[in-house]
């Protein structure tokens, strides 16, 4: 690879595989992901994409392979500041306000003084709960939490966001507000990898990785997948990949 190339690279991925007990959730995936791009999984129900970005973010630990985020091998303490994830189950103190979520958050990354409060300020009118920073998690909606917890992967300004299924349970409106907010990130040099089993949604990725019973079966823009499957849709592509539509 060129100097110039691995510059652009945001995260390689090298034969990634993942077992637990004698069963493979995750096998061979190699990919590389570019800086300043919105790269989308796309697979059904338990095909390992939790799992995948987990990895990918260091939180969890591969079997085999090697990835390299920013230049820096994983896991390393050195890349949790750099990095912004957001789980599928909501790991929000429900017994604290929303504001106290951030403060505890927040404060885990050092921040502090007028440029937290400021910040506090700007992800919760973002995700639009600014006039409920103030309830107890427990009396949230689960899309409440789901801003919230989106909120607080936002909080450190993070160079790579990796969110698991980022608007499940989020209204239309605030949904759109969450894409143009992702898209904005990205034109301001974050990079976004993120799960989802929604096709239109997939749609709305630079690229996307279709991921099948752990293995990464595919990869391109949506435009792309779509074109070599000759289909019309992003489902009839991933069946195509997928090796159930010819
Ligand atoms: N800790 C675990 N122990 C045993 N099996 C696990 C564990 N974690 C995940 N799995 C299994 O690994 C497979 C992939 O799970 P994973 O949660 O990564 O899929 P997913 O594509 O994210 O699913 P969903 O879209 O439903 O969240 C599933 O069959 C799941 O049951």
């Amino acid at each position: 690879m060129s100097q110039s190339e691995s510059i652009s690279l945001c995260l390689q991925a090298h034969k990634i595989c993942r077992s637990i007990g004698a069963r493979e959730i995750i096998s061979d995936v190699s990919l590389n992901i570019n800086k300043q791009e919105i790269f989308g999984f796309l697979g059904p129900s338990g095909s390992g994409k939790t799992t995948l970005i987990k990895i990918l973010a260091g939180i969890d630990k591969a079997t085999s392979g090697e990835i390299t985020l920013l230049g820096t091998a994983l896991p390393h303490l050195s890349m949790m500041k750099k990095i912004g994830y957001m789980a599928q189950s909501d790991a929000l103190y429900h017994d604290l306000t929303a504001k106290e979520n951030l403060d505890f958050f927040g404060s885990l990354f050092g921040l502090k003084g007028q440029h937290f409060m400021r910040r506090q300020r700007e992800v919760l009118e973002l995700v639009g709960l600014e006039s409920h920073a103030k309830k107890m998690v427990q009396a949230y909606s689960g899309g409440m939490k789901r801003r919230l917890s989106l909120a607080i992967a936002l909080i450190h300004e993070p160079e790579v966001l990796i969110l698991d299924e980022p608007t499940v349970g989020i209204d239309p409106s605030l949904r759109l507000m969450i894409w143009n907010e992702l898209y904005r990130l990205c034109r301001s040099g974050v990079t976004i990898l993120l799960t989802t089993h929604v096709m239109d949604e997939a749609e709305k990725c630079h690229r996307l990785g279709m991921i099948l019973d752990g293995r990464l079966i595919a990869t391109g823009t949506p435009e792309e997948l779509k074109q070599t499957a000759r289909g019309t849709t992003m489902e009839e592509a991933f069946l195509y990949y997928g090796g159930i539509r010819k």
